[in-house]
């Protein structure tokens, strides 16, 4: 029997860059915690059978408590992730029983069911998906001494989002290998590349956008704004 979709939204990050003493997956917007605004995209789809959310361990309990204020303790586990991200992808998946598995940044709240049928259809044809955006600027490598290095063609150039998805028992793999190798990425889909695995690139949209410094903020509300008048 296909055990179907389980959901993996990582929130233990500090917000080093957002600068705020709160950590910005708890920040409100429109007095809702961010994170919740994650949750709940992903919550209102039948696709999704199991949903995790991987946060800091002291956060725990008041995760706990805003999922349930949000009436969503039916379709979330709270469980403490790690030291980086990859630590907490990695508690998460470990966490849970399904067949195909969803990785999603907490602090990517504008995300929607579009999308994210859109990379679970194309992981389910070719085994692996991930949301991303052509990159609109000029790319450049620059070297220590600021001195340009090379221009990449940027039409093979992809800004990446999450969501991320997989075969749950492929990725756990990968995340086994990475661990055993000291190896660390910026994203999942780099762990499933090293082991040889096709990752298949679909076009999301530019406001699924991840909260990470302060002017994110206010796009952020001006994004709700323009949600609340649809
Ligand atoms: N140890 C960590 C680090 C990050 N994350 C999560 O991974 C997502 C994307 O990471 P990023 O934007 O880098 O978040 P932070 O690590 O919180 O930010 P910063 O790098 O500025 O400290 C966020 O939802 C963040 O909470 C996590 O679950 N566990
Ligand atoms: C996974 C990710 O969202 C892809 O853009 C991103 O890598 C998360 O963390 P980062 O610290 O901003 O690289």
């Amino acid at each position: 029997m296909d055990k179907g979709w389980g959901v993996v939204i990582v929130a233990a990050g500090r917000g080093t860059r957002m600068g705020t003493t709160e950590s910005k997956q708890f920040l409100l917007l429109q007095d809702k915690p961010v994170f919740i605004h994650t949750l709940e995209v992903f919550a209102a789809m039948d696709e999704v059978s199991e949903m995790v959310l991987v946060t800091g361990a002291t956060d725990v309990e008041r995760c706990q408590e805003w999922v349930k204020e949000y009436r969503l303790e039916s379709h979330v586990r709270v469980i403490p992730g790690g030291k980086e991200r990859q630590h907490s992808v990695h508690e998460g998946l470990k966490a849970l029983g399904t067949d195909w598995v969803l990785v999603h940044d907490g602090v990517r709240p504008f995300i929607n069911r579009e999308q994210i049928m859109g990379c679970m259809k194309a992981a389910m044809s070719g085994g692996a998906a991930v949301l991303a955006v052509p990159v609109k600027d000029t790319i450049k490598q620059v070297n220590a001494d600021g001195i340009v290095t090379a221009t990449p063609d940027r039409s093979s150039l992809w800004s990446i989002q999450t969501p991320q998805a997989f075969r749950l028992s492929s990725l756990i793999l990968a995340y086994e290998s990475a661990d055993r190798d000291g190896f660390l990425g910026t994203d999942d889909a780099m762990l499933a590349e090293r082991q040889g695995m096709s990752v298949k690139v679909v076009e999301g949209s530019y406001t699924n956008i991840k909260l990470t410094t302060p002017e994110d903020l206010e796009y952020a509300a001006f994004l709700l704004k323009g949600e609340k008048k649809r």
